[in-house]
C-alpha cells in the first residue's frame, strides 16, 4: 500500500541540572523560548558559526516529565504500529543526557497505550511479540537470551535486515512484558564513566511486534492482517571518547560507539539531503538493523536528549545539528498488510487485471513507449508478411508459366512430329490440310514457313493435284495426328486456323479449288462421303469450277490491301496474281500476318472450344472412329460448309501433294471462305444451318472490308462491346486500341477482329446457352486482372497510385485499393473508359506505346508462356 513521506518527528528534551552540575554552579546555558524553539543563553564568539536559536517539532524543558515527552514527541509515532505501521523512537544525546531515562518512560508509556488500545477494540485480536538486543562494540546480542554469542545480520528480500535467532517472545499479557523488559535492563551492558556511573554502553534496541487480525474474519481465509513492529532505541552516549576520559575497556567501547553513530550521523545527513547518492547503511550494525526506521518504511522520532550545562556545550550543539539534519529525513511508511491465501489470491488477480489493462491500453509514460516498439514491430512484420505474399504470388505465376512452357514445349516436340510426318506424306503424293497446332509452332516451323512462302514466290506453278484413291488414307493419319495432339494444343490448334484463313486467301487465286477440295475430304463421315461422291459424279464441273474461283476470288477481295504502293496488281499476270496477292497483304503490314503468332496470339485467351464446331470438323475421326470422337454437330456442319452443289474438282482429286503449299491449306480457313461462297451460290441454303454452326453470314459481316466504307468509329465501338461480351484479354484489347487508331491500313485488322469476335460471341450461346468456355475466359481475365494488381506497386509510385484511386472513384481509406482498381479496368465501354482502361493497362505493360509497338503486334502472342525464342510478351519484361 502506497504511504506517506513525511518527515522525522524530532524533539529535544533539556533535562535539568543533576546534582553534580548543580554542585559546579554549571547550567542554564539553554533556555526553552517556546515549545520548538530551544535558545542558547550562553555568550557565543564572533566568529562562531553556530545559532543561538534552534527549532524543532518540540523542545521539551527541563520541567517536562516523560509523560509529556512521550504524548507530545512519541505517542503519535509509536501507537502507528497499531495501524500496521512501524515506527521507531530513537534516544539519541551524548552520556548522561537523559536517553536511558527518556526512553525507558516512553517506552513504558507506549506499552501501556499498546495495551490501552488492544482493550479497547476487542474486535480484532492481536498477537504482540518482543525481542530485545544491543549492539555492544558492533556485536549484537540478544538481551533476552543468556547466550552473549553475537548473532549475526542476514539480508531478507522481504524484511530486510533480520538478526539470525534473535529471541522473540509472545506477549501473553502487559505483566510479560515488564518481566522481559527487566530481564533487557539487567541484560545490558552497562560501565561506569566519569560523566554517568550507570552509562548505558551500547545502542539497545527494544523490539515490540504487533499483529492485529479483525476477528469477524479469522478461519475464513480472508482476513487480513495488520503486521508492524515498534523500535525502542535507546543509543549508548555520543560524546568522545576524551571527553568521558575514558581509557582501556571503555575508550575501546567509545571507538565502537562513536562508528555506529557516526555512520548513523552520515546516514542521517545523507537522507537529509534527500536520497542522492549511496546512503551508508551497511557501514554499522546499528543501521543495518534499523534501515528501515531511516528513511524507509517506518515513522520515526528522534528525541533527542542534552544536558543544560555549560561544559557539555559543545556536545549539545553537536546533538542539536544531529537534530537539525534528522528533522529533515523524509520516511515513507506504510501499512503492511499480510493477505491471506485467498485474499492474496485475489489481490494478485486484480494486479494481474491491472497489468494486462495497461498492457492492452498503453496509457501511461511508462507503457508508451513499450507499445510504440510493439506497433512498429507489427507494422514491420505486416510489411513483410505483404512482401512475402507477393513474392509467393510472383513464385506461383513463375511457375505457372514454366509449366505452360514446358506443355507448349511438348507441344512443340509432339507437333512437330506430326509435321514431319506430315511433310513426309505431304512431300510424298498428297495435299491435305495441315493441321498441326501454331501454337506449337517451333521455330523450324516458322522456318518452314517461311521456305513456303519464298517457295510460293518462285514457283507460283501449276496446283498438284492428289490421287483421289489416297484420299480418306491420309484424312485418317491426319485426323489421327489431330486426336493425339488435340489434348496439348487444343486452343492454339484451334485458334491458327482462323488466322490460317488469311494466310489461305493469299493462294486463294490459283488453288481454291484445291483447298476447296482438301475441306471436303476432311468431312469422310457417311454422309460427307455421299455427298463427295455425288460431288464427284457432278458433270457441271465448269459451272463448279466457276463457282470456286468466284469464291476465291470474294476471299481475296476481302483480304486485299489496295494501299499498299507496293502492291501493283495491275502489274501482275494472272500467274503471278498469287504473288502479287501475297506481297499485298505482306507488305501492307511490314509482316506475313499469315506467318505471325497472331492467330496465337489473339485466341490463346479465348477458349479453345470456341472452335469446338469447327474444330470437329476437321478433327472428325476416319469412320472407324468416329464414335470415339464424334464431332459435336457434324450433319449441320457439313451441310452449312459443304453443300451438295460443291462438286469434286478434277484438278483437285489428281492433286499432286505440293508440301508447302499444302500446308497452306487450313481447314478452318477455308470454312469461313466455302461458307461465304456457300451464301452467295447457293440461296436455297437453309439460314439454320448457318446459325448453328455459330457464324454469322449475314451481309454486313460477309462482306469485304474493302468494299464498303471504313467507318473506324463505328467498327471501333462494336469490337470494343464484342470485348466486352466475349470477355477478351485485357491485355489484347489494349493493345488493339492503341495499334489501331484509324489509318485507312487498319481497316482489314479491324474487320478480322471484328468477325473473330462476333464468331467468338455466336459460339458462347452456340447451344442456346452460354457454354462453360465462358467461365475459362473469365478465369483468365481474371489472372490478368491479377496481374494488373501485382504490376500497380512496381510500375506506379504511391502518389501515381493513390492519384488513380481517386480518378477511378476509389475510397483512399478502403482495403484492397490497388485490387478494386484491377477488378474496374475494362469494365465498360464508354470511350473514356476504354482510354483510361488502355492507358492503365499499357502502363502496367512496359513498351506498350502508341506508336512504338509495330502493329504486327496484333498478331503477337499476349499471353505469359510463349517459347523463349519468340517474340513474346511479358509481364515483367515487356517483349523478350
Ligand atoms: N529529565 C530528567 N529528569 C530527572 N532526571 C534525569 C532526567 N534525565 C536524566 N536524568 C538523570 O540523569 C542521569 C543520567 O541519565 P541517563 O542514564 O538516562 O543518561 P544517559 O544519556 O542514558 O547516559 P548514558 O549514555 O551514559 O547511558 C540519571 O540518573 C537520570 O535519572
Amino acid at each position: 500500500m502506497a504511504g506517506d513521506e513525511e518527515r522525522i518527528l524530532v524533539s529535544v528534551r533539556l533535562r535539568p541540572v543533576n546534582a553534580r552540575e548543580a554542585e559546579r554552579g554549571d547550567g542554564d546555558e539553554w533556555e526553552c523560548a517556546g515549545p520548538t524553539t530551544l535558545k542558547f543563553l550562553g555568550n557565543i564568539p564572533e566568529r562562531a558559526m553556530f545559532p543561538a536559536t534552534y527549532t524543532y517539532d518540540r523542545v521539551f524543558s527541563p520541567e517536562c516529565d516523560t509523560r509529556q515527552v512521550y504524548e507530545e514527541g512519541a505517542k503519535e509515532v509509536a501507537l502507528s504500529v497499531l495501524s500496521g505501521i512501524n515506527s521507531s523512537i530513537f534516544a539519541y544525546g551524548q552520556t548522561s543526557s537523559g536517553k536511558t531515562y527518556t526512553m525507558v518512560g516512553v517506552t513504558e508509556h507506549s506499552m501501556a497505550e499498546i495495551y490501552g488500545y488492544i482493550d479497547q477494540h476487542p474486535e480484532r485480536e492481536f498477537i504482540l511479540k518482543f525481542s530485545a538486543m544491543e549492539i555492544y562494540n558492533e556485536a549484537v546480542r540478544d538481551l533476552l537470551s543468556s547466550d552473549a554469542t553475537p548473532l549475526r545480520l542476514l539480508d531478507d528480500p522481504e524484511k530486510g535486515t533480520v538478526v539470525e535467532k534473535l529471541t522473540e517472545e509472545t506477549l501473553r499479557d502487559k505483566g510479560h512484558l515488564l518481566e522481559l523488559l527487566a530481564v533487557c535492563e539487567a541484560q545490558r551492558q552497562i560501565g561506569e564513566t566519569a560523566l554517568n556511573e550507570t552509562s548505558s554502553r551500547s545502542h539497545q534496541i527494544l523490539r515490540l511486534t504487533v499483529e492485529s487480525s479483525a476477528r469477524q474474519f479469522l478461519g475464513r481465509g480472508n482476513s487480513n492482517t495488520l503486521l508492524a513492529c515498534v523500535n525502542f532505541v535507546d543509543l549508548a552516549g555520543s560524546e568522545r571518547a576524551s571527553q568521558t576520559a575514558a581509557s582501556g575497556m571503555r575508550l575501546k567501547e567509545g571507538s565502537h560507539i562513536n562508528k555506529s553513530l557516526l555512520t548513523l550521523g552520515k546516514v542521517i545527513r545523507q537522507l537529509s539531503g534527500g536520497r542522492n547518492g549511496h546512503i551508508p547503511y551497511r557501514d554499522s550494525k546499528l543501521t543495518r538493523i534499523l534501515q528501515s526506521s531511516l528513511g524507509g518504511n517506518a515513522r520515526t522520532a528522534i528525541i533527542c536528549t542534552m544536558s543544560p550545562a555549560h561544559c557539555h556545550v559543545e556536545q549539545s550543539r553537536n546533538t542539536l545539528l544531529f537534530a537539525n539534519c534528522a528533522k529533515n529525513v523524509v520516511t515513507n511508511a506504510q501499512v503492511n498488510l499480510v493477505l491471506s491465501d485467498k485474499a492474496l489470491v485475489k489481490h494478485l488477480q486484480r494486479e494481474l487485471a491491472k497489468l494486462e489493462n495497461e498492457l492492452k491500453f498503453p496509457g501511461s509514460a511508462s507503457c508508451s513507449s513499450h507499445a510504440e516498439a510493439l506497433k512498429e514491430k507489427d507494422e514491420q512484420i505486416k510489411k513483410l508478411e505483404e512482401q512475402l505474399k507477393e513474392l509467393m504470388e510472383e513464385k506461383d505465376t513463375v511457375q505457372s508459366q514454366l509449366e505452360n512452357f514446358r506443355k507448349v514445349a511438348s507441344d512443340d516436340h509432339l507437333n512437330d512430329h506430326k509435321a514431319r510426318r506430315w511433310d513426309a506424306h505431304s512431300r510424298s503424293s498428297e495435299s491435305l490440310p495441315r493441321n498441326v497446332s501454331e501454337d506449337a509452332l517451333s521455330s523450324s516451323d516458322i522456318n518452314d514457313l517461311s521456305y513456303q512462302d519464298q517457295a510460293m514466290d518462285e514457283q507460283p506453278a501449276p496446283l498438284p493435284r492428289r490421287p483421289s484413291n489416297h484420299v480418306f488414307d491420309r484424312i485418317t493419319e491426319c485426323q489421327e495426328n489431330i486426336v493425339a495432339s488435340q489434348s496439348a494444343s487444343e486452343v492454339s490448334e484451334e485458334h491458327c486456323k482462323e488466322v490460317r484463313c488469311i494466310e489461305t486467301n493469299e493462294l486463294r487465286r490459283r488453288r481454291s479449288q484445291e483447298a476447296f477440295h482438301a475441306h471436303q475430304l476432311e468431312i469422310p463421315d457417311k454422309e460427307t462421303r455421299t455427298m463427295m461422291d455425288h460431288t464427284e459424279t457432278c458433270t457441271d464441273e465448269e459451272k463448279h469450277g466457276e463457282s470456286v474461283t468466284k469464291t476465291a476470288e470474294n476471299a481475296i477481295e476481302l483480304y486485299a490491301c489496295d494501299s499498299d504502293p507496293s502492291f501493283d496488281i495491275e502489274k501482275s499476270n494472272t500467274e503471278d496474281e498469287p504473288l502479287a496477292l501475297k506481297r499485298c497483304v505482306v507488305s501492307s503490314r511490314d509482316i506475313v500476318l499469315a506467318r505471325s503468332q497472331s492467330c496465337k496470339a489473339s485466341f490463346m485467351v479465348i477458349p479453345n472450344s470456341w472452335f469446338d464446331d469447327l474444330v470437329s470438323v476437321s478433327m472428325t475421326p476416319p469412320p472407324g472412329e468416329f464414335s470415339k470422337h464424334p464431332p459435336r454437330r457434324p450433319e449441320k456442319v457439313k451441310k452449312s460448309l459443304f453443300p451438295e452443289s460443291v462438286a469434286s474438282d478434277p484438278i483437285t482429286d489428281n492433286s499432286t501433294g505440293n508440301a508447302e503449299e499444302e500446308s497452306f491449306v487450313n481447314d478452318m480457313s477455308c470454312v469461313t471462305e466455302v461458307k461465304e461462297q456457300t451464301e452467295k451460290n447457293d440461296a436455297t441454303q437453309p439460314k439454320e444451318n448457318q446459325v448453328q454452326v455459330g457464324i454469322d453470314l449475314s451481309p454486313s459481316i460477309m462482306e469485304s472490308p474493302s468494299q464498303r466504307p471504313f467507318d473506324f468509329r463505328k467498327k471501333q465501338r462494336e469490337i470494343i462491346e464484342l470485348w466486352h461480351e466475349c470477355h477478351v484479354s485485357i491485355v489484347h484489347r489494349t493493345y488493339f486500341f492503341l495499334l489501331f487508331n484509324g489509318d485507312q491500313t487498319d481497316h482489314i485488322y479491324m474487320e478480322v477482329e471484328h468477325r473473330r469476335l462476333s464468331f467468338i460471341k455466336h459460339s458462347f450461346i452456340a447451344d442456346g446457352e452460354p457454354n462453360a468456355t465462358v467461365a475459362t475466359s473469365l478465369k483468365r481475365l481474371r489472372h490478368e486482372r491479377d496481374m494488373v494488381y501485382r504490376q500497380m506497386v512496381r510500375r506506379l509510385n504511391l502518389a501515381e497510385r493513390e492519384s488513380l484511386f481517386s480518378k477511378w472513384g476509389i475510397n483512399l481509406s478502403s482495403k484492397q485499393r490497388r485490387l478494386q482498381l484491377s477488378r474496374l479496368i475494362w469494365t465498360r465501354t464508354d470511350m473514356e473508359h476504354v482510354r483510361e482502361s488502355a492507358a492503365l493497362v499499357s502502363k502496367m505493360v512496359e513498351h506498350l506505346e502508341r506508336g512504338q509497338a509495330i502493329k504486327e503486334m496484333f498478331g503477337l502472342n499476349f499471353s505469359f508462356n510463349l517459347r523463349a525464342d519468340r517474340k513474346s510478351f511479358s509481364w515483367t519484361g515487356g517483349y523478350s
